[in-house]
């Protein structure tokens, strides 16, 4: 600002120059409304959680893949009242083409397995951090965009599949210092629901729908999800009652004891090798078993998941399931088992900053390298990259300043640990001098800095 710059002219040191802009600009200078800027400083953040994200995934055999933003919106055609699908930054292009930006990751997973079904090696584990977008109502205020980590497991059947994704939800949680007493994972089965459903008179074509309302019960209460039910799905009153009343079981065995006689036993089978397998594989303490999770996306077909804290003040972390339809739907000759979960980067960073988790960023780098003078700055861009050349970082300060104090205030600014001086009498006996920022020296000037040869500079 004006006062910044001349409160340092003040103190005789030259204005860092800034940018001044008009109070009127020409164009809107935020981004568009519920999407985000990442300047340096938050980038640092959301880099390190993808670092965090990518960390998990590399531990845990998973490969890396992605694919454009703009997707043809056939491949979100559903009719079972998703929000996701009713939410879309659908458009027509200049091509007449109906296309839209992702709602989501898993029909572009499928198409992509689809689309090289000959040379997919099953199972495959592959994972993303792709941006995802919904089109809000400016006045609902929300975001339309986020960045979800996706995780999924094309091609095993077994529960070992949903076992192993939830291994990798918790490793990810402890890599950032989240523990099972902050965080908990409800776990539930479709597979099973639809048998209790199926008792009730839900037919397989119902299911779907059924769930999405049912999937509301969190955010809008029993009665409004009992109306939906019957308003929307035709239900008679009292079967949505019961179907509300099923969300309320605490056990599996409460859950199986309202499946039909004679029911298929695979969902519950399902449900109780999975909590079997997380006692073995060391995180059964963060898994819950909790009825009233369905989901609300309409191609689940199995065990579905999701991310809880324990205090109850945020939105579901994380969710996922078993998806073994999705694929045939897509033209795959036979079902081909499936599972995954999507991850967003918002709520973690709210749960981060109630914990106190939140990392310190700062900006740093190794090296700056500061002419004398304008006379020697080619010498010391040959200096710079000398230390680049071994592999150090160096932020090369383009303008010598006049004062060495202004130097000193560019070097603390860039949060550079060492300050290299490339000055005329140094050279001329092919030194540099080197200064040490962070060392906590005792007074004595000359351990605060090294005379280093030009030809160590590879090795400093
Ligand atoms: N599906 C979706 C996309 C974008 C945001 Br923000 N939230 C959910």
């Amino acid at each position: 600002s004006k006062a910044a710059a001349a409160e340092q002219r003040s103190r005789g040191q030259n204005a860092v120059v800034s940018v001044q802009c008009s109070t009127t600009p020409p164009v809107e200078l935020e981004a568009c409304s519920g999407t985000r800027d990442w300047y340096p400083e938050e980038f640092r953040l959301q880099r390190w959680l993808y670092e965090k994200f990518r960390a998990t995934a590399r531990a845990t055999g998973f490969e890396e893949y992605d694919a454009p933003v703009l997707e043809r919106q056939e491949l979100y055609k559903r009719k079972a009242g998703e929000e996701i699908t009713q939410q879309m930054y659908a458009f027509v292009d200049q091509d007449g083409v109906e296309v839209t930006l992702r709602p989501e990751m898993t029909p572009t997973l499928a198409r992509m397995v689809l689309g090289r079904a000959q040379s997919m090696m099953l199972p495959l584990k592959w994972f993303s951090i792709p941006q995802c977008w919904r089109f809000e109502t400016t006045q609902r205020g929300r975001k339309r965009e986020h960045y979800q980590w996706n995780m999924d497991i094309i091609g095993c059947k077994s529960v070992s599949a949903e076992t192993e994704l939830l291994f990798a939800v918790c490793e990810f949680f402890k890599s950032i210092g989240i523990t099972s007493a902050d965080v908990g994972i409800k776990v539930n089965s479709r597979k099973v629901m639809a048998s209790v459903l199926d008792s009730y008179g839900i037919t397989a074509e119902k299911f779907a729908p059924v769930c999405i309302v049912m999937d509301k019960l969190d955010k809008i209460g029993a009665d409004a999800v009992k109306a939906e039910l019957v308003d929307t799905q035709g239900l008679p009153a009292e079967t949505a009652a019961k179907i509300v009343e099923c969300l309320a079981c605490k056990t599996v065995s409460d859950l199986e004891a309202l499946c039909g006689e004679g029911a298929d036993q695979t969902g519950i089978d399902e449900l109780k090798r999975l909590f079997e397998l997380a006692e073995d594989y060391g995180y059964g303490d963060w898994l819950i078993f909790d009825a009233s999770v369905v989901r609300g996306l309409a191609y689940y077909t199995g065990i579905v998941f999701e991310g809880f804290d324990r205090a109850g003040e945020l939105r579901a972390i994380c969710g996922g399931g078993r998806y073994d339809r999705l694929l045939s739907l897509y033209g795959a000759v036979t079902e081909v088992p499936a599972c995954g979960f999507g991850f967003g980067d918002c709520v973690i960073v709210e749960l981060l900053k109630d914990k106190g988790l939140l990392p310190e960023l700062p900006k740093s780098i190794e090296f700056v390298v500061a002419a004398f003078n304008e006379g020697m700055q080619g010498k010391a861009m040959k200096a710079a990259s000398m230390i680049r050349a071994g592999g150090s970082d160096v932020d090369m300060l383009l303008e010598p300043k006049k004062k060495v104090a202004s130097t000193f205030d560019y070097a603390n600014r860039i949060g550079a640990r060492y300050i290299v001086f490339v000055a005329p009498q140094e050279w001329e006996n092919d030194m540099v001098r080197i200064k040490d920022l962070r060392a906590d020296y005792t007074d004595k000037d000359e351990e605060k800095q090294l005379d280093v040869k030009l030809s160590d500079l590879g090795r400093v």
